[in-house]
């Protein structure tokens, strides 16, 4: 039999823990009394029994969710920002508690856990600012004795869809926008990670938004998770879906919110390419792989997931890599100095395994790493893999076309400029790209030509709530945080 966990022990705040939906402004089991176990990936321990909602629950909170809108957006912009300020100082306040559930049901380092709770409160202030400068314009009219107004106007209710390797960050990315704008919300929260999702409602709950605002549904991957996919598309009460989760559920949802012609914007997956020109400077460089390759254990869409190394530096990168990559501490998120944790579930190491066997089979060399790890105190399989370097990656392997969204750094070479940058844009998808170099002028090039989204220019950390995030290609479209993010969730309307 599994262990169970009492995550409340680890909590100052035992209230922040949630085990129920939260739609209408009350805590809800699945209606008909279904549950699905939540598991710790770092020990396999029984977190939680969660609700398994039927779509007749998301369709309740879609409801909520309109019946709650005409109020809401009557709200001034002023009204609405002191809440998303006030959710930004209760974020900061429980920043341990949050991070510590965080931790618990994601895998990732308890101070890495905390940083996302920082980054995701970094949303309410951002969204509170922004809020206050939706401007409007008037534009001159070709007719004499009249004028064009146009004001922004919430779209309405918003379906976010979100995945669960930022269970807190990816969910404020997109609700303080779309409060700010007055919209009013239904979230999906992933399966895996449902309980820091929950723990934003208790928040909202707290500082007094009105029930129907913020609504959150939950069950277990599969049927039911496809069937809210359903409603939230094809229900006509919602003017927008936001989703952030992998290329081809987005297309799924694309199709599927085609009988509604539903708003949409989508944040999908990426597979970075990472390039270090030989005048780079090496030490900088491998800081900033360690920095975008191996944050949350790897599992990030702007993750470094191809390595580019000119030949002349390729040797000599690769060993200080190697050297601080057998330095990085592998283990339960919760212990102290960790700075890798579990991938999320078996499958995700199942697929890095697979990464790493199919580039062997094609000649690379194992520099870091390469294995799972067993792991003793763990119930069932391990979810822990060793961070690892491979080198002398041929160019036809699976690491090279997939996003792999684990611990592994594939190390390819190159001689040319012009070479590397096809074979960065020779991707599908175009989220982020990043690239090292001392000079200037290539420094001005590269980040015209590489077909994404967010370059990072001597840097491997890009997120910022302040700047425009999302991608090209079948990466998706719409932008996130940045000046325009809430106008994903506007609507301009001219009056002549
Ligand atoms: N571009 C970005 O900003 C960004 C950020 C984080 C993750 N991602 C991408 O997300 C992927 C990893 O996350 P994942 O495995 O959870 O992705 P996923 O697409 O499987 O799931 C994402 C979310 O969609 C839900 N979902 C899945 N099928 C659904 C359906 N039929 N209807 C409605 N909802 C459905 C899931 O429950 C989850 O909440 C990676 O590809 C990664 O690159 C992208
Ligand atoms: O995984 C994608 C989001 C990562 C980020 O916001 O930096």
């Amino acid at each position: 039999m599994s262990k169970t966990q009492d995550l409340t022990a680890l909590l100052s705040d035992s209230d922040l823990f949630r085990s129920q939906g939260y739609i209408n402004g009350q805590w809800v089991s699945a209606s008909d009394g279904a549950t699905f176990p939540l598991t710790n990936p770092a020990t396999g321990a029984k977190l939680a029994d969660m609700p398994h909602m039927p779509r007749t629950q998301v369709a309740e909170a879609i409801d909520a969710a309109k019946a709650a809108l005409p109020s809401w957006s009557a709200l001034t912009a002023y009204q609405r920002s002191a809440y998303l300020l006030k959710l930004h100082a209760l974020m900061e306040e429980h920043a341990q508690d949050l991070g510590t559930i965080l931790c618990v049901e994601n895998g990732k380092p308890l101070a890495e856990a905390k940083g996302e709770i920082a980054y995701g409160a970094s949303f309410m202030q951002w969204n509170a600012a922004e809020g206050l400068r939706t401007y409007g314009q008037t534009i001159p009219s070709p007719y004499p004795g009249t004028r064009n107004i146009v004001i922004k106007q919430p779209i309405g209710v918003c379906g976010l869809i979100t995945p669960w390797n930022f269970p807190n960050a990816m969910i404020t990315r997109k609700m303080a926008p779309a409060l700010a704008a007055g919209c009013t919300v239904v979230i999906k929260a992933p399966a895996e990670t449902p309980l820091s999702a929950l723990a934003m409602a208790v928040l909202c709950e707290r500082i007094g938004i009105p029930a129907g605002v913020v609504n959150v549904v939950v069950m277990d991957k599969g049927d039911r998770e496809a069937a809210a996919g359903l409603e939230l598309c094809e229900n006509p009460k919602v003017s927008k879906i936001s989703f952030t989760g992998s290329t081809p559920v987005g297309r799924l949802l694309m199709k599927q919110s085609s009988s509604t012609l539903k708003k949409l914007s989508f944040e999908l997956g990426g597979n970075a390419a990472f390039i270090i020109f030989d005048d780079a400077d090496l030490e900088t460089a491998v800081k900033g792989v360690i920095a975008s390759k191996f944050r949350a254990a790897g599992q990030t869409c702007v993750c470094a997931n191809r390595i580019f190394v000119h030949s002349k530096i390729y040797n000599e990168f690769a060993s200080l890599l190697a050297e601080k990559v057998k330095e990085l501490k592998v283990g339960n998120g919760l212990d102290e100095g960790v700075l890798i944790g579990p991938l999320v579930n078996v499958r995700g190491v199942e697929k890095v395994e697979r990464h790493v066997q199919d580039a062997v089979s094609k000649g690379a060399k194992v520099l870091v790493g390469g294995s799972r790890i067993k792991s003793e105190n763990a119930e069932g399989e391990s979810c822990f893999f060793q961070p690892t370097v491979l080198v002398d990656v041929p160019k036809e392997c699976y690491v090279a076309s997939e996003e792999t969204f684990g611990p592994l750094a594939p190390l390819f070479k190159f001689d040319d400029e012009d070479d590397v940058v096809n074979r960065a844009n020779s991707s599908e998808v175009g989220l982020a790209g990043y690239f090292f170099t001392n000079d200037l002028a290539r420094s001005n090039r590269v980040a015209e030509r590489l077909e994404v989204g967010m370059v990072g220019v001597n840097t491997g950390v890009i997120a910022q709530a302040c700047i425009p995030f999302g991608g090209v290609k079948q990466s998706g479209f719409g932008r996130e945080g940045g000046p325009g993010g809430i106008n994903e969730f506007q609507i301009e309307k001219v009056s002549c």
